[in-house]
């Protein structure tokens, strides 16, 4: 197959869809792998190393795509990019469509295959290739939350483990999957009170185990939420419904019952955000306020350490890669039900309910497609 890795282009993404040892494993089972030239600057890869690792190195993103059969990425198509996608094209990436609609239906217009990272699913329902960012995701958050609680950034002022004599931060973690368990370890080793909610008791039982002192957990409803950030310094969003927007868990007027200076972390803003008045904010500029309250809102967090995520994405990714393209994205989706569970939109069709619900679109039956 002819496999095209462009640089990527959303605002501060420094990740890289496949690493030089990708491109080795591609190459061993002769497929082709066009690299955009510097896709790789940001994570540390050279065009020399994907030269070395048998690439061929081209010069634009143009080129790239009209190569390519299947594209690999890391974000989901900007603007710029939507006129290089063609009928022709399986792209393998995050798209996280129902947060947008005017991408759903770019890609529906583009007659391409989008085969979605974050619904490509197992049997036991997680998430294979979103939980490696997820881990990062969750702990930046609490590196993140940690700076804009500074007094210079307008935040309380408070320290997360506070010192002898003082008492801690109280950090509430809504949401207790992949990104809320490593928020919730990150901001205990500091020395914060942890509160985490969730709805699922069984995972509350599992967290309850494995969870240091510091951290306990809450049955997530609205009665407990508004209880908990009123006395919360740090609140971390980490909710997700597979593939379908995000509940408002917090909402405008419950601003009003949070002191002055206290941080929002919604992390599931990629999925739309569980935070009523959370938007899409970018590593330039990441915060906003509202009603004395910080929003932090990025939908790339992974992307401001590309060294670390990169390496952890394509970890995941690559051994999917290498089924769509040894058997072709037919084939493989019949195959392997994970990656079935991936597709979200085929030739124009959406086939993923999540994305057909979020916008109103008829859904047409994947094994339409496969036969
Ligand atoms: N902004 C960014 O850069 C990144 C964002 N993400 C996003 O973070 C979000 C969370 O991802 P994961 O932790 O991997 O998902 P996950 O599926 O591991 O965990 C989600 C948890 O939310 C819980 N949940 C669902 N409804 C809830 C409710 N009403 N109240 C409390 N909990 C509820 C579920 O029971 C589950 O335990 C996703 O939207 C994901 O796309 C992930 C990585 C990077
Ligand atoms: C999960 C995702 O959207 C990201 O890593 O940017
Ligand atoms: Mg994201």
């Amino acid at each position: 197959m002819l496999i095209g890795v462009p640089k990527e282009i959303k605002a501060n993404e420094n990740r890289v869809a496949v690493t030089p040892a990708g491109v080795a494993e591609f190459r061993k089972r002769n497929h082709e792998v066009y690299v955009q030239a510097s896709a790789g600057e940001g994570s540390g890869f050279s065009d020399e190393e994907y030269r070395n690792a048998g690439a061929t190195i081209l010069p634009t993103i143009e080129e790239v795509y009209a190569k390519a059969e299947m594209i690999i990425k890391v974000k989901e198509p900007i603007e710029q990019e939507y006129g290089l996608i063609k009928s022709h094209h399986l792209l393998f990436t995050y798209f996280h469509f129902a947060s947008s609609e005017t991408l759903t239906r770019a890609m529906i217009d583009s007659k391409s295959v989008c085969l979605a990272y974050e619904t490509v699913e197992k049997a036991d329902r997680s998430l294979p290739l979103l939980i490696p960012m997820s881990e990062v995701a969750g702990r930046m958050a609490i590196q993140q939350g940690a700076k804009y609680l500074e007094k210079q950034f307008k935040g309380r002022g408070v320290l997360l483990g506070g010192v002898p004599g003082v008492k801690p931060a109280n950090v509430l973690i809504l949401g207790g999957g992949i990104v809320g368990t490593h928020a919730a370890f990150m901001a205990a080793g500091l020395g914060a009170h942890v509160t985490i909610m969730d709805i699922s008791l069984p995972r509350l039982r599992y967290l309850a185990e494995i969870m240091p002192r510091n951290v306990q957990t809450v049955m997530s409803n609205e009665y407990n939420i508004r209880e908990a950030i009123k006395v919360s310094d740090l609140i971390v969003g980490a909710v997700l419904i597979p593939g379908a927007k995000a509940p408002h868990l917090i909402t405008r007027d419950m601003l009003k019952l949070m002191r002055p200076g206290t941080v929002l972390v919604d992390v599931a803003v990629d999925q739309g955000g569980c935070i009523e008045t959370c938007k899409p904010t970018t590593h330039e500029n990441p915060t906003y306020i509202i009603d004395d309250i910080i929003h932090y809102c990025v939908a790339n967090m992974p992307g401001a350490v590309p060294y670390t995520s990169t390496v952890a994405l394509t970890n995941a990714t690559l051994p999917y890669a290498i089924q769509l393209a040894d058997k072709g994205w037919k084939q493989a989706c019949k195959d392997n039900n994970e990656l079935k569970l991936g597709l979200n939109v085929i030739k124009g069709d959406v086939v993923y309910k999540g994305v057909a619900d979020a916008f109103g679109l008829p859904l047409v039956d994947v094994n339409t497609h496969l036969s």
